[in-house]
């Protein structure tokens, strides 16, 4: 599809880097802010935040749980991020890790995947505890709507490996089998509409997660407060960085809420983030 995620986001990296730019107003972050933890703080740490990142980065990804902890109006706001992205001109992930099945699945995708879908982001996250290949409506939402999906592969958190390196009856890992799942859902297109998590602290590991994928796009967290550095995640991902999406929440929040230094944060990243 000409429109699609992949295609835009491969068009947005060249002109302005690969970085994205983690929306997470948690507890800790307002009142880094000075500002109050309530409806009024939610809005006005998004408003400058997006307001600075949007024209920079190429790519928003709000956390979905710390609009959800304010309830309804949280999730006004949640779509007043996305909107505000898309003015912007940067794509959005939502980062809501859903994963469920059949209907309710197909219920996720009219919540979150693309135009007239209820929030209207250009991708979301989703996990695949139920099965990958339950989350089939998810995937055909995406594909008809040039919206993107990025699977859960290898988390960022040490916590993840147990799991998502334990083996399956084939003998490939959780992760590994994932990945076979998401490049049959990709073989149509040169870079595919279901992208994968692979966090970006995972080092020399990650070259073989990224060798199952080879028309996938991915999303790293992990830069910053983690850890990992944007040249970790080059060095990691080798010749397949042209897809990959960094992406940095805390550290980016924490240059504010002065707006000049908050923009200078960005355009750094945004730099080092660049295909050299
Ligand atoms: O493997 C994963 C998947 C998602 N995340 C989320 O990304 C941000 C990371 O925030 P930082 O402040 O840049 O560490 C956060 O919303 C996580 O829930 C992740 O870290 N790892």
């Amino acid at each position: 599809m000409q429109n699609s995620f992949a295609n835009r986001f491969l068009a947005l990296s060249r002109e302005r880097g690969h970085l994205c730019v983690g929306i997470d107003p948690s507890s800790e972050a307002l009142a880094a802010w000075d500002l109050p933890h309530d409806f009024s703080g939610l809005v006005r740490f998004c408003d400058t935040l997006v307001g600075i990142a949007a024209p920079r980065a190429a790519v928003i990804k709000p956390q979905s749980a710390f609009f959800e902890r304010f309830g309804p109006d949280g999730m006004q706001e949640l779509k007043r991020v996305v909107w505000q992205t898309r003015a912007g001109g940067a794509l959005t992930i939502v980062d809501a890790k859903r994963g469920d099945l059949g209907s309710t699945a197909t219920a996720y995708g009219d919540a979150f995947l693309g135009a007239g879908s209820a929030f209207g982001s250009d991708a979301v996250t989703a996990h695949a505890y139920l099965g990958i290949d339950a989350l089939a409506p998810l995937f055909t939402r995406a594909k008809s709507h040039g919206a993107a999906v990025f699977v859960v592969v290898r988390s960022s958190n040490p916590e993840g490996t147990l799991l998502q390196s334990a083996r399956t009856a084939g003998g490939l890992s959780v992760a590994e089998s994932f990945c076979e799942a998401i490049t049959r859902q990709n073989a149509a297109d040169d870079v595919g509409p279901i992208g994968a998590v692979v966090g970006a602290t995972l080092g020399d590991e990650t070259a073989g997660i990224v060798a199952r994928l080879p028309n996938a796009l991915f999303l790293a967290p992990g830069v910053g407060a983690q850890g990992a550095t944007v040249a970790d995640v080059k060095r990691a991902f080798g010749g397949a960085y042209a897809r990959c999406i960094p992406s940095v929440s805390r550290a980016i929040a924490m240059a504010g809420p002065n707006e000049m230094a908050l923009a200078d944060r960005i355009e750094r990243y945004a730099d080092e983030s660049r295909l050299a």
